[in-house]
């Protein structure tokens, strides 16, 4: 039995300005001190947009906060004549730990290619983040029965160009775009069929123990009522999750869902 530290990331997206940031991650943190959460067997972070990271982190600093935080989005370049773009370098003097890259939302809205979250990703690393992969099949390709061949494919992207000493270190979350925002939840068994392929492959092209050392998300409509069903399934090391991150009481429930486990 592998022991993988389960990771709950709730993904903001564009909501919430630094005041309200400020707001829910205070909640947050007195929510789950309350339900005496134990933030090492559970691991809790928030990915914020970029212009609340400052406050979050001098929130989570200043308070010594157990949660952890980072970014949804990165540069691959590290400095320059790139309007607009973000460095691994400055989330990384923020304090951030980690940092999701190749999204659906940007693979589909602004073009993001399997080789631009392959350059990301090693940015990520360079910086000493932990690179939240994000991969996941349109409606059209599950349709076809071609999910795991299109997955693998992103995985493969992102993989092969890295040192493979460095794989441990990854997380992979698997959000099948059908399963974004959408109400539709993938069967845990839909999420472990993925992610034990995702796993065997990492086997394949990784080094040691990496394999087994690597947390594979799922994300897609998770709720406190779906979540405990889809992280009981031997694959499956976390949530990636979305909208029911944005309210304290969804997340924090979330975060405790192994108290739906077992009774
Ligand atoms: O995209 C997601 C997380 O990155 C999932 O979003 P929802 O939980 O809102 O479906």
């Amino acid at each position: 039995m592998t022991d993988r530290t389960p990771l709950m990331a709730g993904n903001w997206k564009m909501n919430l300005d630094h005041l309200q940031a400020t707001h829910l991650v205070q909640k947050l943190d007195w929510s789950l001190r309350d339900a005496r959460h134990d933030f090492a067997a559970v691991e809790v972070v928030v990915l914020p947009p970029y212009t609340d990271l400052r406050s979050v982190q001098t929130l989570v600093q200043g308070d010594k906060l157990e949660l952890g935080y980072g970014a949804q989005d990165l540069s691959q370049h590290d400095s320059g004549a790139y309007t607009g773009e973000i460095s691994g370098a400055f989330l990384a003097k923020l304090g951030c730990s980690y940092v999701a890259v190749g999204h659906s939302e940007r693979r589909q809205l602004h073009g993001e290619t399997d080789e631009l979250v392959a350059a990301k990703t090693r940015a990520a690393l360079k910086h000493e983040l932990v690179p939240i992969v994000c991969v996941g099949e349109p409606l059209e390709v599950r349709q076809a029965g071609e999910h795991v061949a299109h997955v693998l494919a992103q995985v493969d992207a992102v993989l092969t160009g890295l040192d493979a000493s460095t794989v441990s270190g990854l997380v992979i979350a698997y959000e099948p775009v059908w399963a974004i925002g959408t109400g539709e939840v993938a069967t845990p068994a839909d999420a472990q069929e993925v992610c034990s392929a995702i796993r065997t492959r990492v086997a394949e092209l990784s080094t040691g123990d990496s394999a087994d050392a690597v947390r594979l998300l799922y994300g897609g409509s998770v709720k406190p009522g779906n979540v405990a069903s889809i992280m009981a399934e031997e694959d499956v090391d976390g949530a990636l999750v979305g909208g029911a991150s944005i309210s304290v009481e969804d997340f924090a429930a979330i975060c405790r869902y192994q108290q739906h486990v077992g009774g």
